[in-house]
């Protein structure tokens, strides 16, 4: 094999990677040491039955960005995803050990009301789920759980919460028109009102644009965009490109570990570890 110089190596490693400035990234300075917390993961290890899916995951993920797990496919990232809402407690044969501290408070201790976690742990999943129901009655659904069937009320939080998703122009004329004779893109952005309406802290989104087109995709990036000044978001994606537009923070995972966690601009155009830099500049995965 032929030994590249230093130069060399730095002229090639540039010349794979993603190149911020073409997908509009304006560099951001950002300290993951001067963020707030809002889920503190320390020590999180999974298994499905015997095999073991996360080992010894510790990260902080900030509050009020947008944080993405990247990695090659199997590597962990919904996995991961879905402890931060306790989801994997409906997957037989799932064990977790370890912590996770959302506001200081460990999710996975005894006692903890898991459907309230999940209202203020909200999730949006890559295939569109609306109800067979309105568009009106899917934005309202998690209020009338709560027992708020006033209709001054979910007036108002539906009106909200479509125009926090981007949507409200698209559907106030067919509020009560079924929501699945909708667009894949506007469903999903109805998924994330329905999700918003009770008003969560964390929105969680798994590959939340793989299943759209391009048009809705931008649109769902816009949103993120415009959601983190009220939300932590994180997010699951397949798409570097993605990652890069869209993030504050990156981490990187493979086979079930972190292996680089940091700002994202630092991450894609000078990452610390090896695997990083091979899969970034597309050597694997
Ligand atoms: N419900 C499950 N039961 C058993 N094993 C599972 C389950 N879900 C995921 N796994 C395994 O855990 C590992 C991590 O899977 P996970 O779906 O979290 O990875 P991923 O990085 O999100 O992959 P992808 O990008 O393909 O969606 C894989 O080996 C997968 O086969």
């Amino acid at each position: 094999m032929v030994e590249l110089s230093t130069d060399q190596q730095q002229a090639d490693k540039k010349a794979h990677a993603i190149d911020m400035q073409s997908l509009g990234r304006v560099k951001q300075d950002l300290d993951i040491e001067s963020e707030t917390t809002c889920l503190d993961i320390s020590g999180l290890d999974l298994f499905y039955d015997d095999k073991q899916a996360l080992y010894d995951i510790s990260m902080n993920i900030p509050q009020k960005r947008v944080t993405s797990f990247i990695g090659p496919s199997g590597c962990g990232k919904s996995t991961l995803l879905r402890t931060l809402n306790r989801m994997n407690d409906l997957v037989d044969g799932c064990r977790v050990s370890g912590k996770i501290l959302l506001d200081d408070q460990d999710i996975y201790a005894k006692g903890v009301n898991v459907a309230d976690l999940r209202r203020r742990v909200g999730m949006v999943f890559q295939k569109p789920n609306p109800f067979p129901k309105s568009v009106y009655e899917n934005v309202a659904y998690g209020l009338r759980i709560q027992g708020i069937n006033k209709k001054r009320i979910l007036d108002e939080v539906v009106e909200w919460a479509l125009k926090g998703a981007a949507l409200w122009d698209e559907v106030k004329d067919r509020l009560h028109e079924s929501a699945l004779g909708m667009s894949g893109g506007q469903q999903q952005r109805l998924v994330i009102a329905r999700t918003i309406a009770v008003e969560p802290e964390v929105l969680l989104l798994d590959e939340p644009a793989s299943a759209l087109d391009p048009i809705s995709t931008l649109k769902i990036e816009e949103l993120i965009n415009d959601l983190k000044s009220k939300y932590t978001i994180v997010i699951v994606t397949h798409n570097m490109q993605q990652a890069a537009r869209v993030s504050d923070y990156t981490a990187f995972m493979y086979m079930g570990k972190l292996v680089e966690f940091g700002d994202t601009d630092s991450l894609f155009t000078n990452p610390k570890e090896k695997q990083t830099e091979d899969y970034i500049t597309g050597r694997y995965g």
